[in-house]
């Protein structure tokens, strides 16, 4: 056991110092847990701690390039609990703390039943600030609770951050900073365009970023921070975490904006549960579970700590996001558009209950980029409905790897590759069996042409019997008719005429389902009705400029460029120009405007509804807007003229305010529609 122990120490210190002083972990989180309540389990029953044991001492270790600085109060870490049992148990303990206290002390004013307060459990870099006569003096990290590192330029960079504030006191106040997860893909968007180094996740990237000794390389990554306790202060007293709360908030420090009491566990499990499935994907920053914490401070003073943390609050850990495995091989596919993308076939994991043995690698550069190899150790993202993605690759030198491969030519029609950008190309576009058979089956699927009938396997007989290799084909007599479909094996009367009778049928269509149907590149089902309503016919799509598509809300330079591209390429073109002498016919109905509606505001104007409003619901009042004239959208940008914001309007209010749009109230929607 001891020889266990002693591994167990080596391993997780080692896993320790790439974690907070390389900020590149060797192992996920899970793995990391799963070692340390292993030894933590070993010193329970032995009852032996060795002397370097991590499980006794708060984490991070000093980088030394850094100056160091002393807290004024030390810093902890949190006691974890994984499942419900845990909080009760550890709920069960609290109470007879509280009990105890009480009985041994009849005289003193009795500690009151506790209230927990619930709030975010923020995954990013723990931060100390210190304040003095109204001014940030301070920032700096935590150490090992002790001494941490003075990075008090690098915080500075934090926007929300407020140099001064109106309390002079001296006091210190301790947050946790992160990387926003819309900035984390914007950077990793860029890095990708650039070549450089992708950041592997948000809590590595943020710590990575307050390390950073260039201010400069800080300030790209636009962290943001939260702030939720107050550790030594000078001449502040509070008697709850309630009062702390506001006077943060007074102070205009950011204060996380979720913190509920409960003084009903059971309540409070309920709301941890829901929280985690319908707020926690909404967010745009990294928690890895959520905190409790006595709201009473005296009863925080006689509870006390231990050697770690305190006893007064405890932190409920969420299912991991991110599991780590060993990718054995890579398979590559062809797509519709002859994109060649690579599959990770992995050594099964279980996550959450649902073996893992695929994750995808999205394309050549994404290898390249995330430095991945046969054999290594990977990070794979938990996701529910999707495939899981490779994240990023994992430093293990116990493993023996080889290079992966490019592929050279077609896994399916073995032609060779091309190479543009980041992804590889299979160039065979009317001979390459699976490009065809997707592309075939997408037009005819039914948020395209929704021709009856029609499946996948129905693309794959017209191709390999009858070449029919573009979708014009089906509207050719000369290609398809009845009597070569009754030539094809599985094919009776009866189900050949209703094949064609659907495909006759499919030629009366509204214009953004064929839009759809024809598969332009980085579009999906809605930015093809955008470009239906915004122009109204197959001929102004087809000529629509650069500048025109980006002018659309939603449509930016990477999809304006591929909608142009592909009304460009002559065998679109020709393709097209078949189906429409074949009689397809697409049209476009646009809503009725109004009588008198040029008079309105709205005319011609881009407008975004957001939050509830009290007088109609939001399908009725897009409605009314378009039979003024106007185009709803769904986000707020430049391009948009107002936002009508109801109740509880929540990020496209700030977006708008951010970008100066003119917000209406309904009161003025109202107003303006009489
Ligand atoms: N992958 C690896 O190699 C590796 C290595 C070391 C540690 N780790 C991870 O780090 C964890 C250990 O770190 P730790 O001891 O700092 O614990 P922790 O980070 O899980 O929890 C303690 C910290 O939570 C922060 N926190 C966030 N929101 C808070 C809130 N609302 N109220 C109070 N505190 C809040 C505080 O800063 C506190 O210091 C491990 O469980 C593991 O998941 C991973
Ligand atoms: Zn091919």
């Amino acid at each position: 056991m001891q020889e266990r122990m002693r591994e167990l120490v080596a391993l997780l210190n080692d896993y320790d110092y790439h974690y907070y002083t390389l900020d590149n972990p060797k192992v996920t989180d899970a793995e990391y847990d799963r070692l340390y309540d292993e030894l933590r389990r070993l010193e329970a029953e032995s009852g032996v701690v060795l002397p370097d044991s991590p499980t006794h001492r708060v984490g991070d270790v000093i980088v030394d390039t850094f100056v160091e600085h002393k807290h004024l109060s030390r810093l902890w870490s949190l006691d974890k609990a994984q499942s419900a049992d845990d909080l009760r148990e550890w709920d069960k303990r609290v109470r007879k703390l509280i009990d105890d206290y009480n009985t041994k002390n009849p005289d003193a004013e009795p500690l009151p039943a506790p209230t927990y307060m619930l709030e975010q459990k923020f995954d990013g870099l723990t931060i100390n600030l210190t304040y003095d006569g109204g001014a940030l003096v301070q920032a700096a990290t935590r150490g090992r609770g002790v001494v941490g590192e003075s990075v008090l330029p690098q915080v500075k960079t934090i926007r929300s951050i407020p140099l001064s504030i109106d309390y002079q006191g001296l006091f210190e106040v301790q947050g946790e900073v992160i990387m926003p997860l819309s900035e984390l893909s914007a950077y990793n968007q860029k890095a990708t365009e650039t070549g450089a180094e992708l950041l592997k996740n948000a809590r590595n990237a943020a710590s990575g970023a307050i390390r950073q000794k260039n201010v400069e390389e800080t300030a790209k990554r636009n962290l943001d921070a939260y702030f939720y306790a107050i550790g030594y202060s000078a001449d502040l007293n509070f008697n709850t975490h309630e009062e702390m709360t506001a006077f943060l908030r007074a102070n205009r420090i950011k204060a996380g904006s979720y913190s509920k009491p409960f003084a009903d566990l059971d309540e409070l499990i309920a709301e941890i549960e829901r929280f985690d499935r319908e707020d926690h994907p909404q967010l745009d920053y990294l928690i890895d579970g959520m905190v409790l914490k006595i709201n009473d401070i005296r009863t925080r003073e006689v509870l006390g700590f231990t050697d770690k943390f305190p006893r007064w609050a405890v932190a409920f850990k969420f299912e991991a996001e991110e599991y780590s495995t060993v990718l054995h091989s890579v398979v590559w596919d062809v797509g519709r558009t002859g994109k060649i993308t690579p599959t990770a076939l992995l050594e099964p994991v279980d996550i959450g209950g649902v073996t893992v043995q695929r994750a995808t690698l999205n394309n050549w550069g994404d290898i390249q980029r995330k430095g991945v190899d046969i054999g290594c150790r990977v990070a794979i993202r938990r996701s529910n409905d999707v495939i899981p993605e490779v994240l990023y690759k994992l430093d293990d030198e116990s493993l023996e790897t080889s290079p992966i491969e490019k592929p050279e030519t077609c896994p399916s029609c073995g032609h060779e590759l091309v190479e543009k950008g980041a992804h590889l190309f299979c160039p065979n576009v009317t001979g390459c069996a699976t490009q065809v058979i997707e592309r075939v089956s997408h037009f005819a699927s039914r948020g395209g042409m929704d021709i009856e009938t029609f499946s996948i396997k129905t693309a794959e007989q017209l191709f390999k019997e009858l070449g029919i290799n573009d979708p014009a084909d089906l509207y050719d007599p000369q290609k398809l008719n009845l009597e070569k479909l009754l030539s094809l094996p599985r094919f009776g009367q009866k189900k050949a005429e209703n094949l064609l009778n659907a495909i006759e049928k499919s030629k009366n269509c509204d214009l953004a389902a064929f839009l759809n149907a024809l598969g332009i590149p980085n579009t999906g089902q809605r930015m093809c009705r955008d470009l239906a309503e915004t122009f109204g016919s197959l001929e102004a799509v087809r000529a629509a400029t650069f500048e025109q598509l980006v002018a659309i809300p939603g449509f930016g330079d990477i999809v304006a460029e591929s909608v142009v591209g592909f009304f460009a390429t002559e065998r679109i073109n020709e393709s097209i120009d078949r189906m429409l002498a074949s009689g397809v016919a697409p049209h476009f109905e646009a809503p009725e405007i109004a009588e008198a509606a040029e008079d309105s505001v709205f005319f011609g104007k881009t407008v975004v509804l957001t939050g509830t409003l009290q007088t109609m619901g939001r399908n009725d009042a897009k409605a009314k807007l378009e039979t003024l004239g106007a185009k709803v959208t769904g986000s707020v940008s430049k391009k948009t003229d107002f936002v009508i914001a109801g109740e509880e309007a929540g990020s496209k209010l700030d977006k708008a305010r951010e970008l100066g749009v003119e917000v209406l109230t309904e009161e003025q929607f109202l107003e303006k529609i009489k």
